[in-house]
């Protein structure tokens, strides 16, 4: 069973008297333990399909399905808290918080069961994606693009979802850079079976993932 589903999905953006439509009668179904990508030019939409996966936005027409339930039922507030978590391409940490600070902020918000020891947690989340205790206590805005990606990550993991977005992760790091983030996300898939979606310009991150839609004049295609 597919964890997340759109169905019949419309969405326009008035441009001047006409309506651009981004998506046109989309239906799209995303498994756990599954890589995705989702590429197209710029401008045809990608961000936001990813709002509406999301959560951030509402669809014109049609609907989405987390678990076989609309998320209009489960409230957008709490799919947003509870069920989904987004990374950004600028990291959108709190800059005056720590590494570990900004993990512990969506624990303390969410409604889902976590183990007592959150700082613990927290800590031992961001040593696995590579961000050591010193670096974890450090103000975020003192680490490079990469560790702070690192951290977004983290975060994105610490209130154990199923279902990771990300908008353009890689778009502010160097090839290298995105190579070892490309690798956490095969691993959170694979080894973690997470959903992992990623919206990227990169064919590289395409090729890599276990399966590519290309969106192309509101129309989703399984991308070859
Ligand atoms: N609030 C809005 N009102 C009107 N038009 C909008 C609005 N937001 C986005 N658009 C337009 O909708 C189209 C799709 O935007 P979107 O950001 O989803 O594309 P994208 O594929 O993510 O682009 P990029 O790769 O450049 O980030 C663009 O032409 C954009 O200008």
């Amino acid at each position: 069973m597919a964890i997340l589903k759109a169905r019949k999905l419309d969405y326009f953006y008035q441009d001047g008297d006409k309506l651009r439509y981004i998506l046109k009668n989309t239906n799209v179904d995303f498994d756990t333990g599954t890589f995705y990508t989702i590429v197209g030019q710029s401008g045809s939409g990608k961000t936001t399909l990813l709002s509406l996966l999301g959560g951030l936005d509402t669809p014109k027409k049609g609907s989405i399905y987390y678990n076989n339930k609309n998320i209009s039922q489960i409230g957008f507030e709490n799919y947003r808290r509870n069920d989904i978590s987004i990374i950004f391409q600028h990291y959108n940490l709190i800059p005056y918080l720590t590494g570990v600070e900004n993990v512990l902020v969506p624990m303390s918000i969410t409604d889902n069961e976590l183990p007592e020891d959150y700082t613990k947690v927290a800590y031992n989340l961001l040593d696995y994606i590579g961000i050591g205790k010193d670096k974890a206590s450090r103000v975020v805005n003192r680490l490079s693009g990469g560790e702070q990606q690192r951290v977004a990550i983290a975060r994105a993991l610490a209130t154990n979802v199923d279902i990771i977005l990300a908008d353009e992760p890689t778009g502010n790091l160097d090839e290298e850079m995105e190579q070892e983030i490309v690798e956490i996300f095969k691993l959170l898939a694979h080894e973690h079976n997470k959903c992992v979606i990623v919206v990227t310009h990169s064919q590289e991150i395409a090729q890599q993932s276990d399966k590519a839609f290309l969106l192309k004049k509101g129309v989703l295609k399984e991308y070859e």
